[in-house]
């Protein structure tokens, strides 16, 4: 066997040691290695710190390869030394400590420093960049003894770092240069819906604002910007990007732009030295996240190993914030540009948007906001470059079934085992499937032994993809997965616990349950409040802040950012006066659109937030409730009222169904309505209960919907009687709030559960009449959410604009919503 070669790291981060542990694999024994690195630790997940800042994790579980590692695998690692010195001629390189090593091969992965604005102050303490273990430790300490933090910087870091600061109990606030957060990644519409989603978690923001100074006199006591304001801050986290650190390199004498120019091999300018990661600059490129960086380490590997590899050429990338209850993905060319087309689609009810981008019939790019799902599907069409003709509205929507050619599970099987399936752990389909053959069923397991799934969790719908695809048949038993990514617990069993173990608070139940992410996501928080809700009616206090934005304003967000009023219309019908105070309403506040909506009710659009309560007292109505999950309108015809063909009277009847039901909280929102004949021109066999009279008698019909999916819907009984109507209803919407997940319309929950087994739920007259009662205990203590927001000071602050508000120091600077 020929003597080893040396081999020589300078940099003990992500991408040199994942490009080690390939040569490793490829050709063992090969190379005597030596490891140089800046840091005191063995290599650790640097991504993760950002869970590690908001408590999610600690430092332990974020390392990768402890030192038994590097002994075993012969490696000399000098930790805590870096390397100040490389003398190509000799093919040496140089520590601080003097340690000197030579090198048949050398790598540079040396990573990048965090860009600190060159702007007076920079350098006092209490200023820093997040980069490492080292300044999260130093935010942790911090936030002991100070209150108030400002992060420089509103993009990924920048944004991961403030959720950890106020996850620590810091008020926070992101200084952005520009007018849109995260503008490397999202477009204006995604960008706007993300801020408002972090408002609502507590950060503040003051938007268009330049840095020029940090002011106080040893230690940072706030920022002062170019235009004179000034923002009091004892903490500066400077986020503001990053530059490849290429100092070593340079002073080498290397050839270095940016990064250090590699060419597809990672060679650099200088015979037998290489570099991988952050540091390296790749066809004009120096890229910032991991998955790029493994890809590289990936092609170096084999190159070091004399394995055939036909280089590197470039990688396209997507990102995910990691913060919990944001879910934001994007991929690829985002931006409209000439020559592409994008389709979007915003639904800002439920706080979703989505956009794809095209070009030649390729998908060339993609926007998540508030659903992510689709993400790695969207990223691997993106990757193969493949037409997309013909089905650019199935990958806007998203996919519905496993069933198309594009599924996400057929793309799953087709692909190589060599695929990386977690870019951020760099794990492969290979192993990911290895991993199940030995027996680990579930993400949860897998994500233990692999790590996939475990970093910003993006990949997870493809490791449970996997599972399905070749866990089920191996296991001999079901693969369980959760409701979201913070839990493996389904719906089922997450609402049996709470009754067994009598949880009453979302926070009681994540911790008790053993949520991965302490503050849940923007799937589980308003599921689990929910829940709670709908089984304790009379101990369980509404969480706020585990709603969407509309029905914590309640009202509906428009894209512009105005609200809109729809006051209650029972059945439909109004008067004179109620039209008189509508119209009087909207014209003092210069509505600046009066329109009826499908469920026949007036619509006050383009209303300012700080309007709402003033008009809600003027018009001095109930809430329609268009915003919320719960009962929406019921929609009437005439009925035997007017109409020469009506057998009953479908107003009366609509009235009543609206009187008992309004207010009532429901797993997705509810919408009725009531027909005097079977003529139904109130169309309610396309709603979620629609009610149709017939010669001596009604008909209820279930499960309907007009929406993005019709469905007509299925016929639950005849009756006779109005009261039996009011019964039937009642046991019904009971039913349904009990057994649904959280945001499944009543179509899809009817398709799920099956009509019989509804049917047979409330076949007997006395378990109806326990539904009944069910519900009339939660419909006894709801009120009228307006009444109390116009009553209560407190409240109504949080409609008021900020001055009025007597907002603090952070706050008057502007950017601060309630
Ligand atoms: C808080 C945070 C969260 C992140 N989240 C994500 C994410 O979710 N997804 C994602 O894709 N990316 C994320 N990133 C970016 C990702 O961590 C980097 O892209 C990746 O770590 C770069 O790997 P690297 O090996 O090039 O550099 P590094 O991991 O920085 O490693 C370089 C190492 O070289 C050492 N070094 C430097 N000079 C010398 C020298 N002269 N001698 C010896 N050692 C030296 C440094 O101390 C460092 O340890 C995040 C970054 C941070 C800071
Ligand atoms: N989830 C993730 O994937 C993740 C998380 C953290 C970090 N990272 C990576 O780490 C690296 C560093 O992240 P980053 O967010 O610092 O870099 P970035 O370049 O992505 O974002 C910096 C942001 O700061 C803004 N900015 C620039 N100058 C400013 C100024 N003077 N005042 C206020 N704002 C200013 C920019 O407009 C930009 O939005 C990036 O490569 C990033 O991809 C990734
Ligand atoms: S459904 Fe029948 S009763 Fe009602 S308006 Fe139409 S025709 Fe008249
Ligand atoms: S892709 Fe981020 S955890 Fe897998």
């Amino acid at each position: 066997m020929n003597e080893p070669k040396k081999l020589v790291l300078v940099g003990n981060g992500m991408a040199g040691v994942r490009t080690i542990e390939h040569v490793l694999k490829l050709s063992p024994g090969a190379y005597e290695m030596t490891v140089f690195g800046a840091e005191p630790y063995p290599n650790y997940n640097r991504i993760m710190l950002s869970k590690v800042l908001a408590g999610g994790t600690d430092m332990k579980e974020i390392i990768i390869n402890d030192l038994d590692w590097y002994e075993s695998n012969g490696i000399q690692l000098y930790k805590g030394d870096a390397a100040v010195r490389i003398d190509t001629d000799n093919r040496k390189v140089i520590s601080e400590s003097g340690v000197e090593a030579s090198y048949d091969a050398l790598i540079i992965a040396t990573g990048s420093n965090p860009f600190i604005l060159p702007i007076p102050g920079a350098r006092k303490e209490g200023v820093i960049g997040f980069r490492d273990i080292h300044d999260c430790n130093k935010m942790i300490e911090a936030a002991k003894s100070y209150k108030k933090a400002a992060v420089i910087g509103g993009g990924l870091l920048g944004l991961e770092a403030a959720r950890g600061l106020l996850n620590l109990g810091m008020d926070v606030t992101v200084v952005h240069l520009g007018k849109h957060l995260m503008d490397r990644q999202l477009d204006a519409p995604a960008s706007e819906m993300l801020r408002r989603e972090l408002e609502e978690q507590g950060m503040n923001f003051l938007m268009e604002k330049q840095t020029a100074a940090i002011i106080g006199r040893r230690r940072a006591e706030g920022l002062e910007f170019a235009d004179g304001s000034r923002l009091e801050a004892d903490l500066v986290v400077m986020a503001v990007g990053i530059l490849p650190n290429v100092e070593l390199a340079k002073s080498a004498g290397l050839q270095v732009n940016r990064g250090i120019i590699v060419d597809d091999y990672l060679q650099t300018s200088a015979p037998g030295v290489y570099a991988v990661g952050e540091c390296a600059e790749h066809r004009g490129i120096a890229y910032g996240l991991v998955a790029p960086l493994y890809e590289q380490g990936a092609v170096l590997a084999k190159r070091l190993a004399g394995v055939d590899t036909d280089g590197y050429a470039g990688s396209v990338t997507s990102t995910k914030l990691k913060v919990s209850g944001v879910d934001v993905f994007s991929a690829g060319m985002f931006n409209d540009a000439e020559g592409t087309r994008s389709l979007r689609y915003q639904d800002d009810i439920d706080g979703v948007y989505k956009k794809i981008v095209l070009k030649d019939d390729r998908l060339i790019g993609a926007v998540l906001f508030g659903d992510t799902s689709d993400g790695a599907s969207l990223f691997s069409l993106i990757k193969s470059g493949e037409s997309v003709a013909g089905r650019e509205k199935e990958l806007l929507l998203g996919y519905q079934t496993g069933q198309s050619s594009l599924s996400p599970l057929a793309r799953l099987e087709s692909c190589s085992e060599d695929e990386i399936i977690c870019g951020c752990n760099g794990v492969t389909k290979g192993r990911i499937v290895e991993a199940i053959a030995d027996g680990n069923h579930t993400v949860g397991k897998i994500k233990g032994c692999t790590k996939a799934s475990a970093s910003c969790g993006g990949c997870r719908p493809e490791v449970e993809g996997l599972l399905q695809l070749y866990g089920g048949d191996m296991a001999g038993e079901p693969v369980k997965e959760g409701i979201c990514g913070c839990t493996s617990l389904s719906r089922d069993e997450i609402v049996s616990s709470i009754k067994e173990l009598r949880l009453l608070s979302v926070k009681e139940t994540m911790n008790v349950l053993g949520w991965s992410e302490p503050e849940g996501c923007s799937k589980c928080r308003p599921a689990l409040n929910y829940y709670l809700g709908m089984l304790w009616p009379a101990e369980y206090a509404d969480e706020k802040e585990s709603r969407f934005t509309n029905e914590r304003y309640h009202a509906n967000i428009q894209k512009d950012g105005t609200y809109s009023v729809v006051p209650r219309v029972y059945g439909g019908v109004t008067s004179p006066a109620d039209l008189k105070k509508i119209a009087a309403v909207a014209e003092k506040y210069n509505v600046p659109m009066v329109k009826f909506t499908g469920g026949q009710r007036l619509d006050l659009l383009g209303v300012k937030k700080e309007d709402l309560p003033k008009i809600w007292e003027e018009l001095d109505m109930p809430s329609g409730h268009a915003y919320g999950k719960t009962l929406r309108t019921v929609k009437t015809c005439v009925g035997s009222t007017f109409c020469r063909f009506g057998t009953q009277d479908s107003i009366g009847m609509g009235i009543e169904l609206e009187k008992a039901f309004e207010r009532l909280n429901t797993p997705a929102k509810v919408k009725l309505a009531v027909s005097g004949c079977p003529r139904n021109c109130a169309e309610a066999t396309i709603k979620d209960l629609g009610v149709v009279a017939i010669d001596g008698g009604w008909e209820i019909y279930v499960g309907g919907n007009g929406g993005v999916k019709v469905r007509a819907a299925d016929l639950l009984c005849t009756v006779k009687t109005e009261e039996e109507v009011m019964e039937w209803t009642g046991a019904y919407l009971q039913y349904y709030r009990e057994t649904a997940n959280w945001n499944e319309r009543t179509s899809v929950w009817l398709e799920r559960v099956g009509l019989d087994a509804i049917k047979a739920a409330l076949e007997k007259q006395e378990d109806r009449q326990a539904l009944v009662s069910r519900i009339e205990e939660t419909l006894s203590r709801t009120t009228d959410p307006w009444k109390e927001i116009i009553e209560n000071p407190e409240l109504r602050k949080n409609f008021m604009p900020l001055a009025e508000a007597g907002a603090g120091a952070g706050e008057t600077l502007g950017g601060r919503r309630s």
